[in-house]
């Protein structure tokens, strides 16, 4: 089209499917507070965050974080403010069953999450359920929790019950939120509950409990409550993009390495058609583990009716993506525990000084970073149906409403999102991360991911819409991500039918 002579860009409107669904996640221990509310049993960051103080970077506790115990309806408020169609959310084991096992059942937590789903439900919001996302009940750690055998039954019980007391409403379910962070990072690692750091089998013998966990819950769903209830029920993997530094062999392996390292060997399990473990890690666990004196590899491995009970285990792969890493066989190497799974692969990481950077060490601004994730997996998994269950940008605490750099991060996520969906991703839906500032683990309140601020200086934790807040709210208005919008003002507002 010619307009003075000159041929006008036509903005290309891309538009997200009708049916996608826009949301927005939290977990309990991060928002909820109520720490020993009604009955509430201690769970595994309880007990760090009143032991060990001092591995929290600004000394605070989730005693009372954003106290949605005391706030849902606010939240709820602010999901029909944003227009969402859905919000992700987890239970708190040791609310809903304070030691931890079935039979000791806290009605009073049972009834906070009903009235929680019940709230949602009546504008219409629907709930994305996260079964476990890392407040393990204390007195099930102290048995040895992911590391006992007995786990996978504990765990079946739990969900069993929650699909009895909310599946009749509930029809998005996760079974657990970041195996790699439950496991690597509280098993084999410190920097997570419940910090057992047994960096040469924690890893390993945690991420065989929780797929074998994973197995029983999803065809306990499929089995006795599916058929009536008609929900759906997957797992959220965080699968960051890991690519090569070069276009080397050595480093294109190196790659795959470190993505099996990092989300690959839960992945594998459960949505290969090979099963089990993926073949390159487990062959050099296996050698290493030898050549160090262990009697059988580090990693447990499964039996061929273990490996068959695992496999297909889904309806959907949950993926929390933030990021971008390049990887490399011979430099940017560092220091790992041996044995360890990451001195297992042995592998560089570099991330370009150009990628900006936020607030959170491990998070940078990458370019193609979902598309590049989400278009591995479908080639990998053959297109299972995606949801990308948490994406986010953090800031400081005292950095302004008025938060332009987050805006470009979501504007950029999300066109991503949209060159993965026009590549023949099957992508159901997107969470941001998250609906409201929150206690991130040992990060306390230092570190800000919220679309809404939350002031926890004040008794009733303040919520105030960001504004980016705004332009979340237009994109899931329009289904359309337009980069030149900007709200009238910062004033938020419910826009009838939400
Ligand atoms: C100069 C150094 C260059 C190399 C960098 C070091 C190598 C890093 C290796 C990659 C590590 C990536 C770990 C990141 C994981 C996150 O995606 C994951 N922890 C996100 O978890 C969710 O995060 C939310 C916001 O932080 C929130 O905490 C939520 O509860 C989590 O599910």
């Amino acid at each position: 089209m010619l307009i003075g002579g000159c041929l006008a860009q036509q903005k290309q409107e891309r538009h997200f499917p009708s049916d996608f669904i826009f949301g927005a996640a939290t977990s309990a221990y991060q928002v909820e507070g109520g720490w020993n509310a009604d009955g509430k049993g201690e769970s595994i960051w309880d007990r760090l965050a009143h032991t060990k103080i001092q591995d929290v970077l600004d000394q605070s506790t989730g005693d009372i974080a954003a106290d949605t115990y005391n706030n849902y309806k606010r939240d709820v408020e602010m999901m029909r403010e944003l227009g969402l169609d859905a919000y992700r959310f987890s239970l708190a084991w040791s609310r809903i069953l304070p030691d931890g096992t079935i039979n000791n059942i806290n009605e009073a937590g049972v009834t906070f999450y009903n009235n929680l789903i019940d709230e949602m439900l009546k504008y219409n919001i629907k709930p994305l359920v996260t079964l476990y996302h890392w407040d393990l009940p204390q007195k099930l750690q102290d048995l040895g929790g992911f590391m006992n055998p007995l786990f996978p039954e504990w765990y079946e019980d739990y969900a069993r019950l929650a699909f009895e007391r909310f599946g009749d409403r509930v029809k998005l379910w996760i079974t657990f939120n970041e195996p790699r962070e439950i496991c690597y990072e509280g098993y084999g690692g410190y920097t997570k509950a419940p910090q057992v750091n047994r960096t040469d089998i924690g890893t390993y013998h945690c991420g065989k409990n929780l797929i074998l966990a994973h197995a029983k819950a999803y065809r306990t769903y499929v089995t006795h409550f599916k058929p009536t209830q008609n929900g759906e029920c997957g797992i959220t993997i965080s699968v960051n993009w890991f690519g090569p530094l070069t276009d080397s062999k050595e480093d294109e392996y190196a790659a795959e390495l470190r993505r099996q390292a990092e989300w690959g060997i839960y992945a594998e399990p459960i949505f290969s058609e090979e099963g089990g473990w993926p073949k390159e890690i487990s062959e050099i666990v296996a050698k290493k583990s030898i050549e160090q004196g262990y009697k059988t590899s580090r990693l447990p491995e499964f039996t061929n009716e273990e490996k068959k009970f695992v496999q297909g285990t889904y309806d959907f792969f949950g993926v929390n993506h933030y990021s971008s890493y390049l990887v490399s066989a011979n430099e940017h190497k560092v220091d790992h525990p041996v044995p360890s799974i990451l001195a297992d692969v042995d592998v560089g990481v570099y991330r370009p000084p150009a990628w900006m950077p936020s607030a959170s060490t491990w998070l940078v601004m990458a370019p193609n970073s979902v598309y590049n994730a989400l278009t591995h997996l479908m080639r990998k998994y053959n297109n299972p149906p995606f949801y990308i269950t948490e994406n986010g940008w953090s800031e400081h605490p005292e950095a302004p409403l008025i938060d332009n750099v987050r805006i470009i991060y979501y504007r950029a996520a999300l066109n991503s999102a949209l060159d993965a969906i026009e590549a023949g991703v099957n992508l159901k839906g997107y969470m941001a991360w998250s609906l409201l500032d929150n206690y991130e683990w040992t990060e306390g309140y230092t570190i800000r991911f919220g679309l809404y601020q939350v002031d926890f200086e004040s008794e009733q934790r303040t919520r105030t819409a960001r504004k980016s807040a705004f332009i979340y709210k237009q994109i899931v208005k329009t289904r359309v991500i337009d980069p030149d919008y900007e709200p009238d003002n910062m004033t938020m507002w419910i826009d009838e039918g939400h």
